[in-house]
């Protein structure tokens, strides 16, 4: 049985402010719905990873309503948040590996919270960082990795408990475009195969075109807007969640 929401997620009327400054991010209203692929672009200071901390349930809003997994999240009492925030996966600007853990020890680590038998985690591991191109650095320290292959042990991370939903930002930032590329069909198969919700901030105008059926958001000073058109439409995947990555 299917009892996932009809939407992912849904924003009325957010705004956010850092203190008493001015807001950083207005008037947002929009949806997201389940096994969709969303770019969030603009330029840098519109507000990207203001929406993105939002959404990986980091920062509350300092005014509107935000609903995720059917639940509303502002009235959520803290202590509930773990529950949610396990069903998502994320990619920081910043990484945030665990530096005292290998590669392969940061990328187990959502398994093994999981409570996932370590045959399981070596082999799923394992996997991961051959597609990855990490196979010779799995017992390497983040300190002694470049910031290229942080950032795939990052993306290795978020993605290897298939969460619900995956959100990324600028996730290929410090990589080539041939791995930016790779590292997008890691996005776009674990959108396909088992209905991850995926939301990728970037810069990278180039990279928006890769992905033919994605939807855009647009940040402008703090405002969403919507070129395509297609947030007002979004197409219902039925045709997705059709098996393992
Ligand atoms: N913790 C904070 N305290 C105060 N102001 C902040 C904080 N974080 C972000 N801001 C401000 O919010 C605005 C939006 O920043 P944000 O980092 O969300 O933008 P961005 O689009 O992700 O930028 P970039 O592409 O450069 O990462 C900026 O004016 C920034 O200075």
């Amino acid at each position: 049985m299917n009892d996932r929401p009809s939407e992912i997620v849904k924003f009325d009327n957010v705004g956010l402010r850092y203190g008493t400054d001015p807001e950083v991010l207005s008037d947002l209203s929009f949806t997201l719905y389940p096994g969709s692929f969303y770019f969030l672009t603009g330029a840098s200071g519109a507000g990207k990873t203001s929406l993105l901390k939002l959404l990986y349930l980091a920062q509350r809003p300092s005014r509107g309503a935000i609903r995720m997994f059917g639940k509303d999240m502002i009235t959520l009492p803290r202590e509930r948040l773990p529950d949610f925030r396990r069903r998502l996966g994320v990619v920081f600007q910043n990484f945030r590996l665990v530096q005292h853990l290998s590669a392969f020890d940061n990328v187990a680590l959502p398994l093994r919270l999981a409570g996932t038998s370590e045959t399981k985690v070596i082999k799923a591991v394992s996997d991961m960082l051959e597609w990855v191109g990490l196979s010779h650095r799995a017992q390497a320290i983040p300190a002694t990795m470049s910031g290229g292959e942080q950032q795939r042990v990052a993306i290795a991370r978020a993605v290897i408990a298939r969460p619900q939903m995956l959100i990324a930002d600028e996730p290929t930032g410090n990589v080539d475009p041939d791995m930016a590329l790779k590292l997008l069909r890691l996005f776009e198969a674990l959108n396909n195969r088992v209905g991850t919700t995926v939301v990728v901030a970037t810069h990278d105008v180039h990279l928006l075109k890769k992905v033919p059926d994605s939807l855009i958001m647009r940040l402008n000073k703090g405002r969403l807007s919507d070129p395509t058109g297609a947030l007002k439409f979004p197409p219902r995947p039925e045709n997705k969640q059709k098996g393992g990555l």
